[in-house]
């Protein structure tokens, strides 16, 4: 089964989608988040997504009154989570820009009136964060849009996923395995989930949405048949912000989209051959002929 966004079909051997994860890593600055976007651009990928929320529902209510250090000053998490968010017109260069750099654009929402939100800019895909794998209405409001859904696994059990894809149905979703520990070790990697998710959810095209530092472990998810791969991206690790530390710098994206291609064209279809190129060494190597 395959799924297509836009002029992209993810699954079914087609190229890995990937997706530059600019989540809050613009730090709430649209000249920030365009710059961010050339990065995705010039290095290939096929996307670029942020995060969408309404705060005072997305915001945990124990969460909303924790003080925050911020470059703007002191300030609660929830007056924190609004100083990120971008408003519609904001939303509207940030999409034209993308349009203009050939990226798709879409965005996690995070409560349903975010659904509506990037509805009306008329998105042709919606992610389901990790953390929002439990949210029923939030599913069910992204059900409803008609649209492909990536789905991401992270803190989630099996009997989660298949209460998600009861409520999702499994037309047009892409899961994407993950843990969600930032930065994310090796130990938590798991890959091999890849394929009990792909064996479990027959059908369902199973990709990868990483937050380990470096390539590896992405490379080694191609490898083991991810049809999609996500990372957040930043300008400068070293930059303010929860997710910049976990977050590849231009050149790590750029050599993850390099590494991505030659992996896929690597992988090969599996039907064992001889390949032109073995038969002069055939000639001079082999003693005994067929
Ligand atoms: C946090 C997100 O995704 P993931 O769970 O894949 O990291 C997100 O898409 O907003």
């Amino acid at each position: 089964m395959t799924v297509s966004i836009g002029s992209n079909v993810i699954g079914g051997g087609n190229p890995v989608y990937v997706i530059a994860e600019i989540g809050l890593n613009h730090n709430g600055d649209v000249e920030l988040a365009k710059r961010l976007i050339d990065v995705a651009a010039d290095a290939g990928a096929n996307a670029v997504k942020f995060q969408k929320r309404t705060p005072e529902i997305s915001t945990p209510e124990h969460m909303r009154d924790v003080p925050r250090e911020t470059p703007w000053g002191t300030m609660s998490y929830l007056e924190y989570r609004y100083r990120v968010e971008f408003d519609r017109e904001q939303y509207l260069e940030i999409g034209d820009h993308a349009t203009l750099r050939g990226l798709e654009w879409f965005a996690s929402p995070w409560d349903v009136p975010s659904v509506a939100f990037l509805e009306d800019l008329e998105v042709r895909t919606h992610k389901v964060a990790s953390a929002s794998l439990t949210d029923t209405d939030l599913l069910r409001a992204l059900r409803d849009t008609g649209k492909p859904i990536i789905l991401s696994t992270g803190m989630s059990t099996i009997e989660q996923i298949d209460t998600a894809l009861d409520v999702l149905g499994t037309d047009r979703v892409v899961l994407m395995h993950a843990t969600s520990t930032y930065p994310m070790e090796p130990e938590e990697a798991n890959l091999k989930v890849i394929a009990t998710l792909r064996d479990r959810y027959h059908g369902i095209p199973v990709g990868y949405s990483g937050h380990e530092r470096g390539l590896q472990i992405s490379l080694a998810a191609v490898a083991l048949g991810a049809v999609a791969v996500e990372r957040h991206i930043t300008l400068d690790r070293t930059m303010w912000g929860s997710d910049h530390a976990a977050s590849l710098e231009p050149a790590g994206l750029e050599h993850l989209v390099r590494d991505i291609r030659v992996i896929e064209t690597a992988l090969g279809d599996g039907v064992k051959r001889v390949f032109p190129g073995e038969l002069a060494p055939m000639a001079k190597l082999r003693r005994v002929p067929a």
